[in-house]
């Protein structure tokens, strides 16, 4: 499990570890890190030796990081040149540090440092770290949109700055780094976007604390493989397709039967060991899928489920309500995506027994909330939450970085790392939706089934984009999961 931990909670384990080593030992440890890698970074260049390194330096630790790094750079014969954006807090050891290696420090005013910028091999953003508050302010905009535009490596020291550590917010100007070296944990902003786009690729440095965060529940965490193998549902001697859990699916319309289709193509290939149709795609459903159990009717008379999907596709005229009303009446799980979210009542999900997980995009989950899409697309932690809360249900809000948060409050909400952006395809969102339905079937929790839901579909999705990465449909998600799922257990 990859885990982040808030900026309250790295502050107050910093303090304990503190009190039992040497000062400045932490500050050394993130500068070691962060130095080699640099060095790393400019080797697949021309190297350290003779490599052109800005260091924008900010008033704080973060910038005190920045030049002892830049120190034990200009140490290995790089030509390190500091940028003091305020010359007169700038880390006064760090700065005694660079000089003692033989870089040197200038402030804008003094020098064309735009310029600096746009000749260097690489630039350390040291600008802000965990201490930012709101955007970039105007003086450095400029020097991140000169290192952005420059073919310079642009390594973020912890963060990159101008992104917000806890919400992955950017309310304004931010460094877009193609590294982020981080200290200690990571932080939930390089996990969640708009902020996870700024950082680039992650590194995560090792300062030692460990011991002090053990104890402290993170913010967020994401799965990994070993967590998603562990909860598969694999089927054992004794298994038979009813223990193994049968899904219902409510979804499709006669305007839109593919709906149907796509929603029992993920439910049937993700752990369940059967799936009822109910609606009016019967017929394509069968087409396609004949082992698929139909049935016309409401969906309370269509046989037992151990858990219901219901929405997708499914339009939004009287019989649709119908049947998001019958399926949240239920006594087993359900999973409520697309229409089935704009006819849902707020009160009978609150007061539903068994688990219920909401499935929106940002569009409806602005909707559910009364609040602009844009809204929460800038704040896509905060809003799975509210929503989580709101309706008393575990909510899987879907995008880039998708996130997963449950109910009850202090449990850390979960990033899925997979993914990518060729899943933005018409359908895909109703592959998902069967996926987790057959999840919650099979007997995962909501928040397990919707997280482990995510993380095979994103990956079904990689994998049928192949590593290289092509356009794919909805359909061919689905028919990579049997490669993802043995990707996760072998
Ligand atoms: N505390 C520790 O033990 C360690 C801290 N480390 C480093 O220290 C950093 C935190 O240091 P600080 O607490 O000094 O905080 P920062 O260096 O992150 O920033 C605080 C300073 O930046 C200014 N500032 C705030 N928002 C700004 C903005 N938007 N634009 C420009 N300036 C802004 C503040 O006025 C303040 O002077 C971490 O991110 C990490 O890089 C590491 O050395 C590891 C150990
Ligand atoms: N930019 C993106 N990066 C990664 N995944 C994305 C991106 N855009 C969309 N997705 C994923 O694609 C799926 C789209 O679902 P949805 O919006 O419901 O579409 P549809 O209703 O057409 O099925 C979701 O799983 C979502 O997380
Ligand atoms: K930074």
């Amino acid at each position: 499990m990859r885990v982040a931990y808030s900026v309250e909670t790295v502050r107050a384990a910093e303090r304990a570890l503190m009190a039992r080593v040497p000062e400045g030992a932490l500050m050394q440890r993130a500068a070691a890190g962060l130095a080699a890698a640099c060095a790393n970074a400019l080797g697949t260049g021309g190297g350290v030796y003779a490599a052109r390194v800005v260091v924008l330096t900010g008033s704080g630790d973060n910038g005190g990081d920045a030049l002892y790094a830049g120190a034990r750079l200009a140490r290995r014969g790089a030509g390190v040149t500091a940028v003091l954006l305020a010359p007169q807090k700038a880390h006064r050891g760090g700065l005694a540090a660079l000089r003692a290696a033989g870089g040197r420090a200038v402030t804008p005013e003094d020098v064309d440092a735009v310029a600096l910028v746009h000749r260097a091999d690489l630039v350390l953003d040291g600008i802000v770290g965990i201490g930012g508050k709101g955007g970039l302010r105007p003086g450095a905009v400029p020097l991140a949109e000169a290192a952005r535009a420059s073919r310079a490596v642009v390594v973020a020291v912890d963060l990159p700055s101008g992104v917000d550590a806890d919400t992955g917010e950017v309310r304004g100007a931010a460094v877009r780094a193609d590294m982020t070296v981080t200290f200690g944990t990571y932080k939930p902003g390089l996990l969640v976007d708009p902020a996870a786009e700024h950082a680039g690729a992650l590194r995560l440095v090792d300062i030692g604390l460990g011991p002090d965060l053990d104890g402290t529940p993170p913010a967020l965490e994401a799965l990994q493989h070993a967590d998603v193998a562990a909860l598969l549902p694999v089927p054992d001697a004794e298994s038979d397709k009813y223990r193994r859990g049968v899904v219902g699916v409510v979804a499709g319309s006669e305007r839109y039967p593919g709906a149907a289709v796509l929603a029992v193509a993920g439910a049937l290939r993700a752990g369940a060991g059967a799936v009822r149709y109910v609606g009016p795609g019967a017929q394509a459903v069968l087409a396609r899928f004949p082992e698929t159990l139909v049935s016309a009717g409401p969906p309370h008379k269509a046989g037992r489920v151990q858990a219901w999907v219901v929405g997708p596709g499914l339009g939004d005229g009287p019989e649709a309500r119908r049947a998001v009303d019958d399926v949240l009446a239920s006594d087993v799980p359900v999973l409520v995506d697309a229409d089935g979210l704009r006819l849902l009542d707020r009160d009978v999900v609150r007061s539903r027994t068994a688990g219920t997980v909401l499935t929106p995009h940002a569009g409806e989950a602005a909707a559910l909330l009364g609040v602009a899409r844009e809204e929460v697309e800038a704040a896509r932690l905060d809003h799975v939450r509210r929503l989580a809360g709101a309706f008393g249900a575990t909510a899987l809000l879907k995008g880039s970085t998708t996130l997963v948060a449950s109910p009850e409050p202090g449990v850390p909400v979960r990033v899925n790392p997979t993914g990518t952006s060729w899943l933005a395809t018409a359908g895909s969102g109703d592959v998902l939706s069967g996926i987790t339905g057959s999840l919650l079937a099979a007997g995962l929790a909501p928040r397990d089934a919707a997280s482990v839901g995510a993380y095979l579909h994103g990956l079904s999705a990689r994998v049928a984009a192949g590593p290289v990465g092509a356009p794919v449909a909805a359909h061919d998600v689905a028919a990579a999961l049997p490669g993802a799922w043995r990707d996760i257990r072998s």
